[in-house]
């Protein structure tokens, strides 16, 4: 696999990516092809202008008005065909490259979904989102460049060569001897651009990413006074975009004018040199006039590639960037298909499973946080798992999820190990309900929906969790568009909404991460009810910290320092005296 980063690979992976039917490629190079020909000739006509009107005006025989007239109609003929050209390759390459990013951006939006959950915990979120999309867009700078104007200029370099070594080899040398110099001007200043580039980017992530931060976190900010924090730290970042900028624009700057000072100093030497052969006779004034025009257009062809190299070095650093993140690992056997219900085509339930944690181990980096975790969550029933902060228990549910692989041990689904499931399976009629409820930007019906549930199911669930009178309360109702961070419901309230989908979507494996946590009393009462409904029809791993909610279960597993050190019925743990006991305050 080629270096993402690596100055060559980026290029010619992101033309791997374009999705270019055969005949619009063959008629966008057509068209370039024609407008670089007819740039080419149209000098050559300006020349021949000039000798019929001095012709014309120095010889016995007058000016030939047929011939100028149709000197004059070709050439027009031909700018007018120049400008169509163009104008049509431009219209096909934009539409070509355009669906081609659209399918990368697709690509992209695929592979987000199949990440590692280890990926997002090393990344910043900044870097990520301008991935996605900024550098997606800079990318795609390098295909016309790339396709178009670096060929036809390639082109026109050749082909005016060639003509003004016809006409006069020592004015070629002249506009020759500039190409060198002014490519070497070019890649100096691309080759200083590059890092001010790759930091310029690297800013504007970070920056995105506080910004992010600061607008999730906006109220804790007020409410903590520490909006100047936030502040310096914006400051930092912004003077540190300021420069990169700054830096890399005056860097990139500096091309222009030093090729236009090359460009004047070859123009000057021209138009003496090919005065002087006109005056001799060595040369007519049109050819004189066309090698000036050529050796422009020589100049302007390098200086255009010169400036392309700039752009494709910004878009080679951006399709690095993008190919990092197609390139990344998939999260494992994450391309099965994904049922968020329990409900069997035939429409009967499915008897909920058994879930066996048999000699667990794990350790997020090296330190294990789990030491041989073993217990059994029997069919149909609630386990809740209590234990101290930082004991494990939310590891527990991660490992369940197949987030991540236990190091040793395995879990088993009704005998299969999750391990030979693969994630999508074994999250396949699983449902987690933890102590923030998120909620996307949308309808409160397709947020308790989520893309599977139908009316009626939809019904039950506002019924059954609870929702009827503060969904018929929202000015919309059921369509009143919420969000994480909608104002129109209290966090009690999106809790409910969180619950009421998981009632929609009737799970298999219902896992309640410190859910009515942040719930008061009575909306925590809501959502027990609404959540025993659904006790007998799943098998339910409870994480909680309320001794209460612990109570109500078939089976409580006591886990400290990641191990079990208790595990039975609240009755059973009460008589035993030990640390649930202590926890309930009874001993
Ligand atoms: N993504 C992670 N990367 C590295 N270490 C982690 C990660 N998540 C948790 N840990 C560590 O693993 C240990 C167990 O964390 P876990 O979140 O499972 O505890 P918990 O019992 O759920 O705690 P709490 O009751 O506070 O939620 C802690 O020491 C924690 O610092």
């Amino acid at each position: 696999m080629a270096d993402g980063t690596s100055p060559q690979g980026p290029l010619r992976w992101m033309l791997g990516q374009l999705r270019f039917s055969r005949r619009r490629a063959l008629a966008v190079s057509a068209l370039a092809i024609a407008a670089a020909v007819g740039s080419v000739v149209g000098p050559l006509l300006f020349g021949a202008i000039t000798n019929v009107i001095v012709e014309g005006t120095t010889g016995t025989s007058g000016l030939d008005w047929s011939r100028l007239g149709q000197l004059l109609v070709i050439q027009a003929a031909i700018y007018v065909a120049v400008a169509g050209f163009t104008g049509l390759q431009g219209q096909l390459l934009t539409v070509g490259v355009q669906r081609s990013i659209a399918h990368l951006r697709e690509r992209i939006e695929d592979k987000v979904h199949r990440l590692p959950l280890r990926y997002f915990e090393t990344t910043q979120r900044g870097a990520l989102v301008s991935k996605l999309t900024a550098h997606t867009d800079n990318a795609a700078t390098v295909i016309a460049p790339v396709l178009i104007t670096v060929p036809t200029n390639l082109l026109t370099l050749v082909v005016v060569t060639a003509v003004l070594f016809l006409i006069s080899p020592l004015l070629a040398m002249v506009a020759l001897a500039a190409a060198p110099v002014s490519a070497f001007v070019s890649t100096m200043v691309a080759r200083r651009a590059r890092p001010l580039l790759e930091d310029r980017w690297t800013t504007t992530a970070a920056l995105a990413g506080h910004v992010e931060e600061e607008l999730s976190t906006r109220r804790m900010l007020q409410a903590n006074g520490a909006e100047q924090v936030a502040l310096q730290r914006f400051d930092v970042l912004n003077d540190r975009l300021f420069d990169s900028t700054r830096s890399s624009q005056w860097v990139a700057g500096t091309l222009g004018p030093l090729l236009t000072a090359i460009n004047a100093v070859v123009f000057v030497i021209l138009a003496v040199f090919g005065g002087m052969m006109v005056v001799d006779g060595r040369l007519s004034l049109g050819a004189a006039q066309v090698a000036v025009l050529f050796s422009q257009q020589l100049i302007s062809a390098v200086r255009s590639l010169a400036g392309f190299v700039q752009k494709i070095q910004s878009g080679m650093v951006s399709a690095g960037k993008v190919r990092e993140v197609l390139e990344e690992a998939d999260e494992e056997d994450s391309g099965r298909e994904f049922a968020a219900s329990g409900v069997e085509s035939g429409g009967r339930h499915r008897r909920p499973p058994e879930i066996v944690f048999t000699d667990v181990s794990f350790a997020y980096q090296d330190a294990e946080v789990l030491h041989s975790v073993s217990f059994t969550i029997p069919s149909g029933t609630t386990t809740a798992v209590v234990g101290s902060t930082g004991a494990g228990k939310t590891t527990l549910t991660n490992l369940l999820q197949a987030f991540y692989r236990p190091t040793s041990g395995s879990i088993a689904i009704d005998g299969e190990d999750i391990a030979a499931l693969g994630a999508r399976e074994v999250r396949t009629g699983m449902a987690v309900v933890t102590q923030d409820p998120w909620l996307f930007t949308g309808a409160v019906r397709d947020n308790i929906a989520y893309g599977n549930a139908d009316e009626e199911a939809i019904r039950r669930a506002l019924r059954d969790g609870h929702l009827e009178q503060i969904v018929a309360a929202l000015p919309q109702g059921i369509d009143t568009v919420v969000g994480q961070e909608s104002e129109n419901l209290s966090t009690g309230e999106k809790q409910l909404v969180a619950v009421a989908r998981v009632i929609a979507a009737s799970p298999r494996i219902l896992i309640l991460d410190e859910a009515t946590s942040a719930a008061d009393p009575r909306t925590e009462l809501l959502i027990q009810r609404a959540l025993n409904r659904l006790r007998r029809s799943t098998t339910t791993l409870v994480i909680t910290h309320r001794m209460a909610t612990a109570a109500l279960a078939d089976q409580i597993v006591v886990l400290e320092d990641g191990r079990v050190v208790e595990c039975g019925t609240h009755t059973e743990l009460l008589a035993a005296g030990g640390t649930y006991a202590r926890r309930c305050g009874v001993v």
